[in-house]
């Protein structure tokens, strides 16, 4: 079956698609046909792991697929208070200025505001602005219309992100090299779907793609560098990170179903004091989450947050050539 034919299958309404052929990382223990298991290459430091909300390395489950090499999947390494931040930073500060919005040509938001605070504060827009806000993006900011980035349309990278992104690839690559200067943020209601596309806007398209997905879960299809090939239907639950590193960092892939979570781990291990939770080490930071947790928990119920890091340039330090 091609591209196409699969996501259509996988779209579809009436009737559901069967899931039987999609692949579940989170059920799988060992060697299963056509994935191969991997072991991490460096360990982060405790700083690191603790400040980025993530787990012990030798609780990393890390997978690739034979036929899409350097396809990478690595089942959810966050704890469940690592998965709480990186769902509030996705909210309320990656959708801040200079962040860009979907939105903003929408002119829902005055130019004073800002999506998660009005979506807090006035509950006659709340639902509207969280239904429309489909993606935002963050350092140089990917231009829809041409594909092209561009120094003039760039913004400060934010350093947490970028340090997430370095030290997974990292630990699972050794490549010490990645720099995140790019990212689309892309917010998924249950009927939303992300057609086959290759990213291929980056000059550097020998540096990893990795992504990082919260909250409800989605089919994935991974396929070939070319839209007749089958693409492999795999689930992303909430946590898990794919990596697209060689071969695989040019293949068609795409999201054509939204799926409710078997789990929830962003809501695990939270007492009343869990203000006090230990992974994360800001306290002025978790009394914040736990402030607006509750409005958090409803949005994740029904939504899914994928954020799509990249490095554009050959080398950090050099410009990109206007065209
Ligand atoms: O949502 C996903 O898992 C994939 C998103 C994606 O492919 C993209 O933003 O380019
Ligand atoms: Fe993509």
């Amino acid at each position: 079956m091609t591209f196409r034919e699969k996501f259509k299958y996988y779209k579809q309404k009436n009737p559901k698609p069967g899931f039987e052929e999609v692949l579940d990382f989170s059920q799988l223990e060992s060697n299963f046909k056509g994935i191969s298991s991997r072991t991490s290459v460096c360990e982060p430091t405790d700083e690191d792991l603790s400040s980025l909300g993530l787990q012990e390395v030798n609780q990393w489950r890390i997978f690739e697929l034979i036929d899409k090499p350097g396809l990478i999947f690595i089942r959810n390494p966050f704890t469940a208070a690592g998965q709480r931040l990186w769902v509030e930073r996705s909210l309320t500060e990656y959708t801040k200025r200079p962040s860009k919005l979907n939105l903003d040509a929408h002119g829902d938001l005055e130019p004073n505001e800002d999506w998660w605070t009005v979506c807090c504060r006035d509950s006659d827009r709340s639902a509207v602005l969280q239904r429309k806000l489909r993606w935002a993006t963050l350092g140089y900011h990917h231009n829809w219309d041409t594909k092209k980035y561009s120094e003039s349309n760039r913004s400060k990278f934010p350093d947490d992100l970028a340090r997430l992104s370095r030290v997974v690839i990292r630990t699972v690559l050794g490549l010490d090299e990645f720099v995140a200067e790019a990212a689309i943020l892309n917010y998924y209601h249950m009927d939303s779907t992300l057609s086959g596309h290759v990213d291929s806007s980056e000059t550097n398209l020998e540096a990893p793609l990795i992504s990082f997905s919260f909250g409800q879960s989605a089919i994935f299809l991974i396929g070939g560098t070319s839209l007749e090939d089958t693409p492999t239907p795999m689930f992303i639950h909430s946590g898990d990170i794919v990596i697209m590193s060689g071969f695989s960092r040019l293949c068609y892939h795409g999201v054509p179903r939204i799926v409710p979570a078997p789990r929830t781990p962003w809501d695990e291990n939270r007492t009343s004091s869990a203000c006090s939770e230990s992974s994360v080490n800001s306290q002025d930071k978790l009394a914040n989450i736990c402030d607006s947790w509750s409005t958090i928990s409803d949005y994740i119920k029904t939504s899914r947050i994928n954020l799509n890091v990249r490095q554009v340039s050959n080398c950090s330090e050099t410009l990109l050539k206007e065209a």
